[in-house]
């Protein structure tokens, strides 16, 4: 085999729960985490040492060293092989940088499907899954993709059924938000208005709109305990929501740690025409429908 092609999906949080700050620095979470069809594309192609090139959308925001997320996990890869491998690695990025939507973890999850088939590996999906935890906390729903809800870090998955396609818009804002960041001001707005963290718990209305299909629902039960840190880092993402509401969506929230933006709308037709008024109106720079749950990280 002398060049792979993964394409991986882009992520949504439909419900975001966020528990104590934990000793190791991060959050015990209730993570419902849904893949959506804007697709990053990983190319590996054989080679001497493993090297990476970015390209598309976005692409001169990622860092093409050792610390890009798939350099990163091609490394862990070959070291749990325990060998050492090289890989060409090409990713063509179509998923907003540091937006919320988990475009780091796709390429590095890209990047264990591409090389584990390139090495001619055959390691099993609960591997790649064990090494994708160590790499980030998104990246073994990179893996899985679909819908699931992921508890400690957000590394422990389990998959839920939905009872259909949701469609979506989402606007990518200018610059990135840092996920660290985000997470301490949330700390900090915690800390400073005193009250006590609970623990957080999934919300049993949403799991009935996944499962029944039910857009309606789902659109009044999303919510996300990152969005107020992240709208007091970018006061700017307000106005934005509030115009994706006026134009129909069923429910706006930022996404993740954001900036992007995400509106759930109605059906497929819907959501075009809501991604046409909120670039018309300037209420976003650029707006894009997708719909979800779509697969996890697939060799094409
Ligand atoms: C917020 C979420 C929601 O899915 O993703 P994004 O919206 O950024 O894509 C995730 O929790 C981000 O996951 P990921 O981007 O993989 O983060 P990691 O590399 O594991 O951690 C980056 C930093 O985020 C904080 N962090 C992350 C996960 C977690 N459960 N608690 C945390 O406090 C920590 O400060 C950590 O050092
Ligand atoms: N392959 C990659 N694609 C995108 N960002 C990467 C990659 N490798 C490392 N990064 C870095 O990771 C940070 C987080 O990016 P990303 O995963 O896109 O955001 P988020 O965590 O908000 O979903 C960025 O600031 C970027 O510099």
């Amino acid at each position: 085999m002398s060049s792979v092609t993964v394409r991986v999906p882009a992520k949504v949080n439909v419900q975001l729960s966020v528990g104590p700050l934990r000793e190791d620095g991060y959050h015990d979470l209730v993570n419902v985490f849904h893949a959506v069809s804007i697709f990053d594309e990983v190319v590996a192609k054989e080679s001497e040492s493993i090297t990476v090139q970015v390209t598309g959308d976005w692409s001169d925001q990622v860092p093409t060293d050792g610390s890009n997320l798939a350099i990163r996990a091609a490394q862990a890869l070959a070291k749990h092989a325990g060998r050492t491998y090289g890989a060409d690695l090409v990713i063509k990025k179509a998923i907003p940088v540091a937006g919320g939507m988990a475009g780091g973890s796709a390429d590095a999850a890209g990047a264990l499907v591409a090389c584990n088939e390139l090495w001619g590996l055959g390691l099993p999906l609960e591997d790649l899954m064990e090494i994708a935890g160590d790499l980030g906390s998104d990246v073994p729903f990179s893996l899985m993709g679909g819908t699931a809800v992921g508890t400690g870090r957000g590394e422990q998955l389990c998959e839920l059924p939905t009872g259909g396609t949701f469609h979506w818009v989402f606007a990518p804002a200018d610059g990135g938000l840092s996920t660290a960041n985000v997470y301490a001001e949330c700390d900090r707005l915690r800390e400073e208005s005193g009250v006590e963290v609970s623990w957080p718990k999934l919300n049993d209305s949403l799991m009935e709109a996944l499962g029944t299909g039910d857009v309606y629902a789902l659109g009044s039960h999303l919510s996300n305990d990152l969005q107020v840190a992240a709208l007091n880092l970018r006061p700017d993402l307000a106005a934005t929501l509030d115009a994706g509401r006026q134009h129909g969506a069923l429910g706006a929230i930022v996404s993740g740690s954001g900036p992007t933006c995400a509106f759930l709308a109605i059906d497929a037709t819907h959501a075009r025409d809501l991604a046409g008024s909120l670039t018309a109106t300037g209420a976003a720079r650029t707006a894009v429908a997708a719909h979800g749950p779509v697969q996890g990280a697939i060799l094409v």
